[in-house]
């Protein structure tokens, strides 16, 4: 039968777990050999199929041609093909009756998903144009980015990027996930797999994989397993007093930048729960970016949500920790004056809603690599059923705020091949979203078949792990601490749109964050001094940079010349 995971040379990858459901009876729809893909030529709409761009376990991704607008668009149609599949010309049809109430709420989320993306427009957000339902299932309509994924990119590094390179990339990505937040939604699948970068180096976040995580709510045998590496402690279960927010995502974006500059994503944050083993960036990546970059993003991988910044602008407040004195000195005297921020390359138009965003970054280096790529980690591992029963219990004495008190090294449980896993967090904005939002189907949904066969499990070993230490709390009180004087404190809670309340996804910030946990004998947390860089320290890197470009004979232009003459020495 086909796997509908992606493609094993990518552990990150979500992947279907074991099906227990049985092998398919007579009559039932097997696994298609040819694939459920339409054939280029196929007319949907204005739109013609020109060829499929991806195929993931839970939709195909087709560029296509829009005749009405004479542009290139990439159409995503719903297709979860452990569910169902392609039968009679267009249609696609459930395998198995027993399925047909689960492919209908991830069709029903798809579509949800399409409406929320629609209702934002942010350059570094992936934009729907449009959607519909016909065929069985559904479409949405998005631009065609030309590009490659951060993964991908990554790969082709010669080595871990720098920190100009990691802070452009960055910025954007906050911009985009504070749009969201700003909705009261989270995306929740933030990777490397996720991010495409586009020719002109603007990153962007696809799609939010909202179907996937309702088919794997409601599918316990069909266990939808997280990208493990980069899904916070919250995603695995629900927990007393642990909410999903804007924090979870920060985690996620935390482990992208961990992985660029180890190779490697954190331990899965459910077995840090028992045992963390985390190796902090501050000292696992000591000296390859400034300490108080490193120490902002260890705040944002601590395993506990309350122990994270809170929101967008509190991670802002942490890197801008540099930045800012950069700004704020005058310009030494007969010292050319340094510039607060690296220069933007490529000016991207930034939309009215993202008025503080700052300009879009300088393009990562698209070029094919000369040097081998990175060695990649697995992290894709299947999540052990007993560590979940421990999260359960451990989740309970560490929500209450206390941070991690060394805990005795404890194995973890053999992961039996086919226990059911903890729900995926049930408070799913799309999920959640009313019926009534789904605009009504043209074309009614074919009737489910005769039941059918299930994939096989796709299990994946646990990633390596890092040398044991001890969790240090430098990371989180300099950024306490940097936070407390940041000039722009984070609201408590983000402001709503005007999405309607029915269609809004619930975010659930926690109404006050839990400070007591930074500093659990009820005094402020040691604050360990971080070296402020010197003022000059952007204008640096920006100079090392370009210079290099410039010695390697890459192409200049006129305005990184003209930088470098009046700030390079
Ligand atoms: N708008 C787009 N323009 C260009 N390529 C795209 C676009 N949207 C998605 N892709 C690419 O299409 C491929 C399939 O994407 P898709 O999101 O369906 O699946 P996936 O991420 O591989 O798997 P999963 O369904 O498990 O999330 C990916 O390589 C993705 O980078």
């Amino acid at each position: 039968m086909t796997e509908p995971s992606a493609p094993a040379d990518d552990p990150d990858r979500t992947r279907l777990g074991p099906a227990p459901i049985g092998l398919p009876q007579p009559g039932e729809l097997a696994d298609d050999e040819f694939g459920n893909a339409l054939p280029s030529g196929t007319r949907l709409e204005e739109f013609e199929l020109l060829s499929v761009i991806g195929e993931g376990g839970f939709g195909i991704v087709y560029l296509a041609q829009d005749h009405s607008l004479h542009r290139r668009v990439a159409i995503k149609e719903y297709m979860p093909s452990s569910l169902a599949a392609r039968t009679q010309a267009m249609t696609v049809s459930v395998r198995s009756r027993r399925h047909a109430d689960t492919f209908e709420a991830g069709r029903r989320s798809f579509i949800n998903e399409a409406r929320l993306l629609a209702s934002f427009d942010h350059p570094s957000l992936i934009k729907v144009h449009r959607f519909w339902e016909s065929n069985g299932t559904a479409y949405m309509v998005m631009p065609y980015y030309i590009g490659r994924t951060l993964g991908e990119v990554l790969k082709a590094l010669p080595g871990p990027p720098d920190e100009l390179w990691l802070r452009t990339l960055l910025m954007p990505l906050l911009d985009a996930l504070e749009t969201m937040h700003r909705a009261d939604t989270c995306h929740r699948d933030i990777a490397p797999d996720n991010i495409m970068i586009l020719e002109d180096g603007r990153p962007v976040i696809l799609d939010l994989g909202a179907a996937r995580r309702v088919i794997g709510d409601m599918t316990q045998a069909l266990t939808v397993i997280l990208k493990t590496g980069y899904a916070p402690i919250e995603q695995y279960g629900e927990m007393p007093g642990v909410r999903q927010g804007p924090w979870t995502d920060l985690y996620a974006l935390a482990s992208v930048v961990h992985f660029a500059l180890t190779g490697r994503t954190p331990p899965q944050s459910v077995t840090r729960m028992v045992t963390d083993k985390y190796q902090p960036l501050a000292h696992s990546a000591a000296g390859q970016c400034s300490a108080a970059f490193l120490e902002a993003i260890d705040a944002c991988l601590a395993v506990l949500p309350q122990h994270r910044p809170q929101s967008v602008a509190e991670l802002r407040a942490l890197l801008a920790a540099t930045e800012p004195r950069v700004a704020a000195r005058p310009p030494p005297p007969r010292e050319p004056a340094p510039r607060p921020t690296p220069p933007p390359v490529i000016a991207v138009p930034q939309p009215p809603a993202a008025a503080s965003s700052p300009a879009p970054p300088p393009a990562p280096d698209l070029a094919p690599a000369p040097a081998p790529a990175q060695p990649r980690a697995s992290s894709g591992a299947w999540v052990a059923a007993g560590a979940l029963l421990l999260v359960g219990a451990a989740g309970l004495a560490y929500t209450l705020g206390r941070p991690t008190p060394s805990p005795q090294p404890s194995p973890l449980p053999a992961v039996p091949a086919q226990a059911p896993a903890a729900p995926v967090a049930a408070a799913s904005a799309l999920e959640s979203l009313p019926a009534s939002a789904v605009p009504p189907s043209p074309i009614a949904v074919a009737p489910p078949v005769a039941s059918g066969a299930a994939p096989a499990a796709a299990t994946a070993p646990e990633p390596a792990i890092a040398r044991s230490t001890e969790r240090k709390p430098a990371a989180r009180a300099s950024a306490s601490a940097s936070a407390s004087t940041s000039a722009a404190p984070a609201p408590a809670r983000p402001p709503k749109t005007d999405l309607p309340a029915d269609e809004r996804p619930p975010l659930s910030p926690p109404e006050v964050s839990d400070r007591s946990a930074w500093s659990p004998d009820g005094r402020p947390p040691k604050v360990v001094p971080v070296q402020p860089p010197a003022p000059d320290y952007v204008t640096r890197l920006k100079c090392n940079d370009l210079l290099q470009k410039s010695a390697l004979g890459d192409p200049v232009t006129d305005a990184e010349r003209s930088f470098m003459q009046r700030q390079c020495r």
